[in-house]
C-alpha cells in the first residue's frame, strides 16, 4: 500500500480529516476544551482516562459532546497484576522529608488509587467515543470483544515489534508505536523497560515491516518535520503529546508550561520516582535525588504516595517536586491554542520535504 492511500484509509477508519492525533494524557492535561479543539479541527482528540472515576469519564465525554459532534478518543490503562505485599516504611521516611520542608502533614501508607477498570470500561462503553485506546497491555479478550460490538475503533501502544504483535494477535484495529523519545511513561509490557527503548526512527519502519494493522507513530514528533519524517517510515498516522501540553487548554499547571517553554534537547530523563513506573519527564530536583532509590515503591503505589507531594509542589508553583513529563523536544513547543496547532501541523506536514 502507498504512503498516501495508508494515510488516508486510517482517516476515513477513525473518521477524521487526518490521522493527527492529540495523544491521550492521563493526570488532567487532556480537558474536554483540548480534545474538542483537536477534533473540531480536524484532527484526533483523545482523553486520558486512567485515573478517572467512572462517572468522571461519563461527565468529561458528555461536555467532550457538548463541544464537538466529530469523533474523539479515550485512553485506559490496561491493569497492572496485583503488586505483591510492599513495606513502604523506607519510602516514607524519605518523603516525610520533603513533606517537611513544604509544612504538610507526615505522608501516610498509600493504596492503590486505580478505579475499577471494569467499570471505567462501562463508562467508556457508553461515552460517544469512536475510538477506545490502551496503553500497558494488551486488554482482555472480553473488553475488547464488547467494545469491537458496539462498532468502537480500537488501539494498543507498543514499545517493540514483539508488543505490537502481540497486540496485532488480540485483534487492535491500529497500533500506536511509543519511541523512547515519548513523553510520559513508557508502555512497555512484554519484557525489561532498559531493552525497549527504541527510538520512533527505528522502531516506526520495524512496525509497520512486522505487523498488518495500522501504524500510529509517537514520540518526540512537535510539528510537520516530524508527521512527514513518520509517513515516511511507513506510519499511518501520528501520535503527539508533548506538542498540546503548553496549549492554553491543557489543563497542567502554569508552572509545568513554563517549564517546557524553557526546556532543551538534554533537559529529559525517565525515571520511576514518581509513579513506580518508568517515565520521561524534565529533571528536577526530585528526579535527581529519588531515580537511583531502592526504595521506590511499585506502580501505582509510589504514584499515590508522591500525589500529596506533587499536588503542593504544584499548587505553589514550584516545579522541584513536581512530575512534569515531557518528551525529548519539548524545546519545540509552540503554546498556540490547540485548534491553532492542529491546523499548523495539518498544513505543515503537507508541505513538500
Ligand atoms: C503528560 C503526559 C501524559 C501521558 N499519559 C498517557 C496516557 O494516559 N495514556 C497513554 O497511552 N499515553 C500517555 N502518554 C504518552 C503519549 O500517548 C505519547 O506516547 C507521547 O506523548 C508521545 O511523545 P511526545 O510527548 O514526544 O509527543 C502521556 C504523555 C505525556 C507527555
Amino acid at each position: 500500500m502507498n504512503r498516501s492511500t495508508a494515510w488516508s484509509r486510517l482517516a476515513a477508519l477513525l473518521g477524521v480529516e487526518h490521522p493527527i492525533i492529540q495523544a491521550p494524557m492521563a493526570g488532567g492535561a487532556t480537558t474536554p476544551e483540548l480534545v474538542a479543539a483537536a477534533s473540531n479541527a480536524g484532527g484526533l482528540g483523545s482523553t486520558g482516562a486512567a485515573y478517572l472515576k467512572p462517572e468522571d469519564i461519563v461527565k468529561h465525554s458528555r461536555r467532550v459532546r457538548e463541544l464537538t459532534d466529530r469523533p474523539f478518543a479515550i485512553n485506559l490503562f490496561v491493569p497492572p497484576p496485583p503488586p505483591a505485599e510492599v513495606a513502604p516504611d523506607r519510602m516514607l521516611a524519605v518523603l516525610a522529608g520533603y513533606h517537611a520542608r513544604l509544612g504538610l502533614a507526615p505522608p501516610q501508607p498509600p493504596t492503590s488509587p486505580m478505579p475499577s477498570f471494569e467499570e471505567q470500561v462501562d463508562a467508556v462503553a457508553e461515552s460517544g467515543a469512536r475510538v477506545v485506546s490502551f496503553v500497558f497491555g494488551v486488554p482482555p479478550a472480553g473488553v475488547l470483544a464488547r467494545l469491537k460490538a458496539r462498532g468502537m475503533v480500537l488501539a494498543g501502544t507498543a514499545t517493540t515489534v514483539r508488543e505490537a504483535k502481540l497486540l496485532e494477535a488480540a485483534g487492535v484495529d491500529f497500533i500506536v508505536t511509543q519511541g523512547s523519545e515519548a513523553g510520559g511513561h513508557r508502555g512497555t509490557f512484554a519484557g525489561p523497560v532498559e531493552k525497549s527503548l527504541v527510538g520512533t526512527m527505528a522502531l516506526v519502519p520495524q512496525v509497520a515491516d512486522a505487523v498488518g494493522p495500522p501504524v500510529v507513530a509517537s514520540g518526540g514528533l512537535m510539528d510537520g518535520r516530524g508527521i512527514r519524517a513518520a509517513r515516511a517510515l511507513g506510519a499511518a498516522g501520528v501520535q503527539l503529546g508533548t506538542a498540546f501540553l503548553t496549549c492554553p487548554e491543557s489543563g497542567i499547571a502554569p508552572v509545568y508550561k513554563a517549564a517546557l517553554r524553557e526546556a532543551q534537547d538534554d533537559a529529559t530523563v525517565v525515571t520511576r520516582a514518581f509513579s513506580g513506573r518508568p517515565a520521561r519527564g524534565l529533571a528536577n530536583d526530585f528526579t535527581e535525588a529519588l531515580s537511583d532509590s531502592p526504595d521506590i515503591l511499585p506502580f501505582p503505589l509510589q504514584h499515590a504516595a508522591t500525589t500529596p507531594l506533587r499536588a503542593a509542589s504544584a499548587a505553589r508553583g514550584d516545579p522541584r517536586y513536581m512530575a512534569l513529563w515531557a518528551g525529548q523536544a519539548a524545546a519545540l513547543s509552540r503554546g498556540l491554542p490547540a485548534a491553532e496547532l492542529m491546523r499548523a501541523l495539518i498544513e505543515e506536514s503537507e508541505r513538500e520535504a
